[in-house]
């Protein structure tokens, strides 16, 4: 089984399913390629740098709407969901816990604003080569190079309860 059928039997057997947006800004500077990352300061993943995102709400039009709704409300910086890039569906599992998360991931190149550090989010721009993966999700090293590579990314990683170990996962990268 690929990795695409393993997750697509995943989010097809979950009895309940979450749906979030995780999205990463990029930008050029002086010919080296950046990232916005953001030090999540409370709640889900506190103490670790992520890229933008949070649950999708009934009230979000698409999915790509709530992707550019919490950059803005996370980083103070204006996006549209017409410019969200799909780079794919990241499902993570927890030991113990009903539910599945589906988290759906974009890259966004445009944007108005300066980022300013909110209540929930402290962004700081990061040089692809300086990436901070051991203070990010763990899982973060196994896929955000491809996606910054310009793939797309299709995985499951099953966490252990204590929300750190990976005792399993699965990933397939699109060539782009
Ligand atoms: C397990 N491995 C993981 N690896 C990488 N990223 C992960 C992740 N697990 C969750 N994420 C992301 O973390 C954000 C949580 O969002 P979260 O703060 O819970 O949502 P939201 O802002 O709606 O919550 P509140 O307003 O505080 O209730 C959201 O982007 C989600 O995709």
């Amino acid at each position: 089984m690929s990795a695409t059928q393993h997750v697509a039997s995943t989010l097809q057997n979950a009895v309940i399913i979450k749906h979030y947006t995780l999205a990463f800004l990029t930008r050029d500077q002086n010919g080296c390629n950046e990232v916005l990352l953001g030090m999540k300061k409370r709640g889900f993943g506190a103490g670790k740098w992520n890229g933008f995102g949070g649950k999708v709400e009934p009230s979000d039009p698409t999915v790509a709407d709530a992707a550019a709704r919490e950059m803005t409300e996370e980083a103070n910086i204006t996006v549209h969901g017409s410019d969200m890039q799909d780079k794919g569906t990241l499902v993570f599992t927890f030991t113990g816990k009903p539910e599945v998360m589906h988290v759906h991931v974009y890259q966004v190149t445009k944007y108005s604003g300066i980022p300013t550090e909110t209540e929930e989010m402290r962004p700081q721009w990061y040089q692809y080569s300086a990436i901070p993966y051991s203070s990010m999700w763990s899982d973060d090293k196994y896929w955000l190079p491809s996606l910054l590579e310009g793939h797309k990314i299709i995985g499951q990683f099953d966490f252990d309860s204590d929300e750190a170990k990976i005792h399993h996962y699965v990933l397939d990268t699109i060539e782009h």
